[in-house]
C-alpha cells in the first residue's frame, strides 16, 4: 500500500509533476527506459555458426530487408512466404535466383517473435567454404544488407528489450563455457535469475525515491502520513543489508565463471612438475632430477569434475645464486599470493621421522610456502606428500594412518606421481576444494559473475549510506543517494545505458551472435 493520505491525492502529485518534468520525469530517464538506441534500419547478416567446415552451417539475417532476401534467395513469391517458424527445404540461390547454391532449410522468423525482435531469417546449409562463402556474398548482394559485427544481434535483442544486461551477459558465458558447472552458471543468468534479482531491488527502490520525493514536496501540506519516511528508513536498511550479503559472496560466482588459480609450489625436487603432468595427462612441464628445473610459470587448464581450474606449476622454493632461477621463484610467490588453492608438495621421504616430527616439517613447508601471501590461509591449500612409491609398504601405511589423524594441519594427501597411487583420493579432496570455492551455481540465491556487477553494486550500497547520513538533515541530498542508488543498480540490468559498457559487453561476442 502507498501510505499516503488519499490515492486521488497521490495521483494529482503524480499528474502535476509530470508536467512540471520532476520525479517521473527523472525515474523514467534514469531508471526505466526502454533500453537506448533504436533498431538499426540495415539488416545484418553473418555466419551463426562456427567457422571451418561442418555438416551444416546456419547463417543468420535480422532487418527490414530480411523477407526480400529470403523471397529472392528461396524462389519465394510474396504470398508465399513459409509459415513462421517453421523449416522449409528449398534450392538457395544467388540474390537474382539464377544460380542454384546450396540445397537447404530456410526459417522464417517475422518480427517481434525472433530473437532479434526483427524480421530475422536463418538459411540452414551445408557447411563447406565455398557454400558458406556464396550464401553470404549473395546475401551482401541484396540492397540494404550488410555484414553483421560482432555481438550485433545480441545487441539489437538488448535494444528491443528482449534481453536484460545480465542476461547478455550470461549468454555470452554460455558461449564461452567450458565445464558443466559454468554452463549451469550462465545458463541461470541467461534465464534471468540475476537480472529479475536487481530488478525486484530497483523497484522498491523506486518506491522509496517516490515516498522520499513526495515527502518533500507534500508534507508541509500535511496531504503525507507520519511515518512515510519511516517505512523508507525500514526498506533502505533493509535492501542495503541484502545487497551487503549478496557482495559477501567470497567472489564465488566470478571464480566460476573464469576459472579457480590453484597453484603448485613447494621446495624445488618435491615432484610439482610431475603432478601438473600428471592431473593434465601430458608432459606440459619439464621434469627431470636436478633441482631448480622450472623457472618459468606452466599453466594449464583443467576440468575438475565439472569445474574449472587454471593449474600452475611454479619454480621450486629455495635462494639460488642464479638471477634466472631467483626470478622464477619471485615469479613462484607472485602466483601464492594470487592463488585460491595451493598445493604445497612435499617429498615424502623427508617425513621419515616419528609423526610429530613430520607434522614440525609440513609446518615448515607450509610456511615457507604461503609466506607468500598478506595473510597465510591454511584453509586454502592441500598437503600433497609426493614420492610415496619410494616408501617401503609398512612406512607408507604408517605415513599414511599418521596424516590421517593429525590435527591443525590442511587436507593431507599421500600420493605417487609413478605409480598414480593415491591419485583418485587427492582428485575427490581437490574437486571438494574446488567446489566449496565456487559455490553450486544453482543452489540458493543467484551470485554475480562479473566484476562489473560487484562495482556497481558497491556503489549502490554506498550511495544507500548517503541516504542514511542525510535523511534528518537534508532530505533532497538524502534523495539524491536514493537515486544514485537506482542508477548503479540500473548500470547492472542496462536499463541506464552507459555506451562505453554495453560496448565492451558485446565486443566479447562473436559475429553472428
Ligand atoms: N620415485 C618417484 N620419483 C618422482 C615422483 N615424482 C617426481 N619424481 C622425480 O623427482 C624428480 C623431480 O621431479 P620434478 O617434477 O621435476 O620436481 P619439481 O618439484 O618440479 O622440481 P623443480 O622444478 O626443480 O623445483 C624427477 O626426477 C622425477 O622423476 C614420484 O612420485 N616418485
Ligand atoms: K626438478
Ligand atoms: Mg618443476
Amino acid at each position: 500500500m502507498f501510505p499516503f493520505v488519499c490515492r486521488g491525492i497521490m495521483r494529482a502529485a503524480i499528474h502535476t509533476r509530470r508536467i512540471r518534468g520532476t520525479l517521473p520525469g527523472r525515474l523514467l530517464s534514469s531508471c526505466d527506459g526502454v533500453p537506448a538506441g533504436l533498431a538499426d534500419a540495415d539488416t545484418i547478416f553473418a555466419l551463426s555458426s562456427g567457422h571451418g567446415r561442418c555438416g551444416v552451417a546456419v547463417v543468420r539475417v535480422s532487418g527490414p530487408a530480411s523477407a526480400t532476401a529470403l523471397r529472392c534467395m528461396a524462389g519465394l513469391t510474396r504470398s508465399s512466404l513459409p509459415p513462421p517458424r517453421k523449416a522449409l527445404l528449398r534450392c538457395i540461390t544467388d540474390a537474382k535466383g539464377k544460380e542454384v547454391l546450396d540445397r537447404g532449410l530456410v526459417l522464417w522468423f517475422p518480427a517481434p517473435h525472433s530473437f532479434t525482435g526483427e524480421d530475422s531469417v536463418e538459411f540452414h546449409i551445408h557447411g563447406g567454404t565455398a557454400v558458406i562463402t556464396a550464401v553470404l556474398q549473395a546475401l551482401g548482394s541484396v540492397p540494404g544488407m550488410r555484414p553483421a559485427e560482432a555481438g550485433e544481434f545480441t545487441r539489437r535483442a538488448f535494444q528491443a528489450g528482449k534481453l536484460g544486461l545480465t542476461e547478455v551477459e550470461g549468454l555470452g558465458d554460455l558461449i564461452h563455457a567450458e565445464t558443466e558447472a559454468q554452463r549451469r552458471q550462465a545458463l541461470r543468468q541467461m534465464s534471468g535469475d540475476l537480472g529479475r534479482l536487481y530488478q525486484n531491488w530497483s523497484h522498491k527502490l523506486k518506491r522509496c525515491l517516490a515516498h522520499v520525493e513526495a515527502f518533500i514536496d507534500f508534507s508541509e501540506d500535511e496531504l503525507i502520513e507520519d511515518g512515510v519516511l519511516n517505512q523508507v528508513d525500514t526498506s533502505v536498511c533493509h535492501l542495503q543489508a541484502e545487497m551487503e550479503r549478496h557482495l559477501k559472496d567470497e567472489r564465488k560466482g566470478e571464480r566460476l565463471r573464469s576459472g579457480v588459480q590453484v597453484v603448485i609450489a613447494g621446495a624445488t625436487n618435491a615432484g610439482k612438475s610431475s603432478l601438473l603432468n600428471t592431473l593434465c595427462q601430458r608432459p606440459a612441464a619439464i621434469v627431470s632430477p636436478m633441482a631448480g628445473t622450472t623457472r618459468d610459470i606452466v599453466e594449464t587448464a583443467l576440468d575438475i569434475g565439472g569445474f574449472p581450474v587454471l593449474l600452475s606449476d611454479t619454480a621450486g622454493l629455495r635462494d639460488s645464486p642464479d638471477v634466472v632461477e631467483r626470478e622464477g621463484v619471485r615469479r613462484a610467490r607472485e602466483r601464492v599470493e594470487q592463488a585460491d588453492l595451493t598445493l604445497v608438495v612435499v617429498d615424502c621421504a623427508h617425513l621419515l621421522t616419528d609423526a610429530q616430527q613430520a607434522v614440525d616439517v609440513l609446518q615448515t613447508h607450509l610456511m615457507c610456502v604461503l609466506s607468500s601471501q598478506e595473510q597465510p590461509e591454511t584453509d586454502r591449500c592441500l598437503l600433497v606428500l609426493n614420492k610415496s612409491d619410494l616408501l617401503p609398504e609398512c612406512e607408507r601405511q604408517k605415513l599414511d594412518r599418521e596424516m590421517r589423524r593429525v590435527s591443525g594441519l590442511p587436507p593431507v594427501c599421500l600420493i605417487s606421481c609413478h605409480t598414480n597411487d593415491g591419485l583418485q583420493d587427492f582428485l575427490t579432496v581437490l574437486h571438494s576444494s574446488v567446489k566449496t570455492l565456487c559455490g553450486d551455481p544453482l543452489s540458493g540465491a543467484p551470485t554475480l559473475t562479473q566484476a562489473r556487477h560487484r562495482a556497481h553494486l558497491q556503489q549502490c550500497v554506498a550511495a544507500l549510506a548517503q541516504y542514511k547520513r542525510h535523511r534528518d538533515t537534508d532530505l533532497a541530498l538524502a534523495a539524491e543517494g536514493v537515486r544514485l542508488a537506482l542508477t548503479s543498480l540500473g548500470r547492472i540490468t542496462g536499463r541506464v545505458a552507459a555506451e562505453e559498457i554495453l560496448d565492451i559487453i558485446f565486443k566479447d561476442f562473436c559475429i553472428g551472435k
